[in-house]
């Protein structure tokens, strides 16, 4: 058997690319810390990007208004300067103290990282598809596009079928569609809640005989003598059974937070959140910081702006673990020629008349 990559080395590794991660990611470079970010959601931002993209938020201060989205690519936009490597749509399953002291991540993918600190910034959970309740499901039930066949046009001529309801289902169904898929729209009932266009496009699909509906709950499934999908058996409303020829079942439910493999690494939680101490951001495991929402401390309150601070106060800590001895000085970006530096910006000149 091949032996496994070695894993990837780096000073400090921040598991979740939600506000506090990707603020954690700044604060970090601050002190000369450069950050590989883990998030299990194909993109940054956390609850703002995923759950409220468009809504407003009216807190952030000096910012009296942006969108959720808008506050995940100006935070995104903020770190750029000290080049943060991603690694989105990966989920981190375990982490592991080392002997040496570093920490061993490893991800659902297969990645592996090895950190001299880790800073948790895991919000509410790992952002993952929702299962589809269907007994003996994950035999057969796909939540992404990935694996084989690696393309979409690779699905060109074959039935496949597709479950949801709202603009990332249809959306899927009309890409498999384009791509020359036999696609049939499963949902458990009529009313599908898509915006106006997506739904006007599916009703010209279907009118074209494209793209077919069926209202009801897939209630089995056959397998061929390979193992892969052959059919689905579909029951409607009505009770009625259909046999569905289906190579391929992709499923949609949206996303559900998982806290998941971090209440197996060891550290000290107190309902459901990493207990961390208030001055330094630190979990009961050497080396391994937390802030944002999956902290808890006496007074916390889960709002961005408490992460901020948290964050602020974990990178010093870091920078303490990663520089032991060391006295970490408090530098004013308005006026440290050092941040100046790390920040890629040039300094003001001091004592210049306007
Ligand atoms: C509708 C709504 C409106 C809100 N409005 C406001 C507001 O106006 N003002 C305000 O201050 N707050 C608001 N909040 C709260 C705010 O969004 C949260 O406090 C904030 O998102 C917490 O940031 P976070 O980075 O700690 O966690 P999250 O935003 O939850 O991000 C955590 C990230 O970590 C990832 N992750 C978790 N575990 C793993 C793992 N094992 N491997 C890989 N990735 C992992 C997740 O996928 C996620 O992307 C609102 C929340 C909601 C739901």
């Amino acid at each position: 058997m091949a032996a496994a990559p070695a894993p990837i080395e780096t000073d400090a590794a921040v598991i979740g690319a939600g506000p506090a991660g990707l603020f954690q990611v700044f604060q970090l470079g601050l002190h000369g810390i450069r950050a590989h970010v883990i998030d299990a959601l194909p993109h940054a931002g956390g609850q703002c990007a995923e759950l409220y993209p468009d809504k407003p938020i009216y807190d952030i201060p000096a910012l009296p208004f942006c969108t959720g989205q808008e506050l995940a690519e100006r935070l995104q936009r903020q770190a750029a300067p000290f080049a943060p490597v991603y690694h989105l749509g990966q989920e981190v399953a375990a982490l592991a103290p080392q002997a040496d002291g570093r920490l061993l991540l490893e991800t659902m993918g297969g990645t592996r990282l090895l950190a001299r600190t880790v800073v948790i910034a895991a919000g509410v959970g790992a952002f993952v598809p929702r299962a589809l309740p269907v007994p003996q499901a994950e035999a057969f039930v796909r939540y992404h596009l990935d694996g084989e066949p690696a393309t979409l046009a690779d699905w060109a001529g074959q039935p496949v079928a597709v479950y949801g309801d709202d603009d990332v289902a249809l959306e899927r169904a009309f890409h498999l569609a384009d791509a020359g898929a036999h696609v049939t729209l499963l949902y458990r009932r009529e009313v599908l809640q898509a915006a106006p266009h997506n739904m006007e496009r599916l009703a010209a699909l279907r009118a074209a005989g494209r793209i077919h509906f069926i209202a009801g709950q897939v209630t089995g499934h056959a397998l061929d003598a390979s193992g892969q999908l052959a059919a689905l058996r579909v029951t409607d409303a009505e009770g009625t059974e259909h046999a569905l020829p289906a190579r391929l079942l992709l499923a949609w439910l949206g996303l559900s937070p998982r806290l998941g493999p971090l209440a197996h690494w060891g550290l000290a939680m107190e309902r459901k959140q990493l207990a961390v101490d208030a001055a330094s951001f630190a979990t009961s495991l050497p080396g391994v910081f937390a802030v944002g929402d999956v902290v808890t401390y006496p007074g916390k309150r889960k709002l961005i702006l408490c992460a901020f601070h948290e964050a602020a106060l974990a990178a010093f800590s870091a920078a303490e673990h990663l520089r032991p001895g060391e006295k970490i000085a408090l530098q004013y970006t308005t006026t440290s020629t050092h941040l100046h530096a790390l920040l890629g910006v040039a300094s003001p000149q001091h004592g210049t008349a306007a």
